[in-house]
């Protein structure tokens, strides 16, 4: 009966079977201890060999999940260190335990202190040092390696981040900027899992771009998702906003925001999770260009999108935050029908390349401060 089920599990596609996929792992527990110094020998002042350690080494390509699942009861170990013996006076050392963990990995210990961010490839940590050999020190006596639990939590590293609305078209963006293949469907929380999509260009060039799900109005307040996973954004370089022109309404119960009290509400929803998101260099996409009516609607509100701080006063309180975004640019496009989206690949591609050399420049506080500003000063242009 068992086999039988486990079989018509595999074979079928249905949604039965995806509800089984497993979800998108992103923090994850394990217990650490290092290796025992082994005993010295107080006869020949022997000396007992040092415990293994147990480190961890960030390795693009890993999962969490992977890792969670080749590690069953989440403990690792590192042996212990040799005794000192007649044959060998100097014990031999235990053997480390190497972990590899995923690249963007952020390691804790039980207090929320941050021990290690695993932020590029081979970067490396020791989260659980062997114990000291016997010596004359501690009467010969080995000590028990460091023992304690950590947790991993993972922040996708992209260049952009994509945020949005549900229903706003950020997968079918995805999809038609990069090599990403996401669900797309008419209904909110299609997508339920981080994605991430390169855009390659013809210089062999490549960026990245995470399409974060899972964000509504009230989020800060935990409804849906809340912000579980808005923490991906903070290590993008460039925030890509995207609403739909025609607004979005979450079900029947909540009102219906107009595009421009969406770009408020998104607005708000980061500055409540970390107001120095604000400061990212950010762009925004109006989305569903194509529909009817679209032309004339951005017509009527581009004054308000291009200068958010004048429409302040009208906008709904609930959704109203006390700093607005300064957009690089606003690009109105069609993602389904790929209208303008070579136009967002080029502007995504050179405003990467402008913030890169502007911080290679920026080696002086006084430049440093100046970037800050940048933004502001410049002010956006529908493009
Ligand atoms: N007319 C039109 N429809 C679009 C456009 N882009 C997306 N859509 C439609 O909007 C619906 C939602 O698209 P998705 O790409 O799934 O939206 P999403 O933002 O990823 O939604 P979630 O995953 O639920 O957060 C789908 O029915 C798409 O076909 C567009 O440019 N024009
Ligand atoms: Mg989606």
């Amino acid at each position: 009966m068992v086999q039988l089920f486990k079989y018509l599990l595999k074979s079928t596609k249905s949604p039965a079977r995806a509800h089984f996929r497993p979800s998108f792992l992103d923090t994850l527990r394990l217990t650490v201890r290092g290796g025992h110094g082994g005993n010295g020998l107080p006869k020949y002042g022997g000396v007992g060999g040092q415990g293994g350690c147990v480190y961890f080494v960030a390795k693009e390509g890993l999962t969490l999940r992977k890792l969670a699942q080749n590690m069953k009861d989440k403990r690792v170990v590192a042996s212990n260190g040799e005794d000192s013996s007649k044959v060998s006076i100097f014990g031999q050392r235990g053997v480390d335990q190497r972990i590899e963990v995923p690249v963007g990995v952020q390691i804790y210990d039980e207090q929320q202190k941050l021990l290690a961010d695993l932020n590029e490839p081979d970067a490396k940590c020791i989260v659980a040092g062997g114990g000291t050999g016997g010596c004359t020190g501690n009467n010969f006596i080995g000590r028990p390696g460091a023992h304690r639990t950590v947790n991993l939590d993972l922040k996708l590293i992209a260049d952009v981040g994509l945020v949005g609305f549900p229903n706003a078209g950020k997968s079918t963006f995805l999809k038609a900027i990069s090599n990403a293949k996401p669900k797309i469907a008419a209904y909110p929380f299609t997508t339920i899992r981080p994605q991430i999509g390169t855009i390659e260009y013809s210089d062999l060039r490549s960026i990245t771009v995470a399409d974060l799900p899972g964000l509504i109005e009230g989020a800060h307040a935990n409804f849906g998702m809340g912000h579980k996973f808005l923490k991906h954004i903070e290590r993008t370089r460039l925030l890509l906003f995207m609403v739909d022109i025609f607004g979005f309404q979450l079900s029947p119960q909540h009102p219906h925001r107009d595009c421009l009290a969406n770009i408020y509400a998104l607005n708000k929803e980061l500055e409540l999770y970390d107001p120095t998101l604000l400061e990212k260099p950010c762009v925004l996409l109006l989305n569903k260009m194509d529909k009817e009516g679209a032309q004339d609607l951005l017509s009527k509100l581009k004054p308000s999108i291009t200068n958010l701080e004048s429409g302040l006063e009208h906008c709904p309180e609930e959704v109203r935050p006390s700093r607005v975004l300064k957009f690089e640019h606003i690009l109105p496009i069609s993602a389904k029908n790929s209208v303008r989206v070579t136009h967002v690949k080029k502007q995504l591609r050179q405003t990467l390349d402008e913030l890169a050399a502007e911080h290679q420049l920026a080696d002086t506080e006084l430049i440093k401060h100046q970037l800050k500003q940048r933004v502001g000063v410049r002010g956006p242009k529908i493009t």
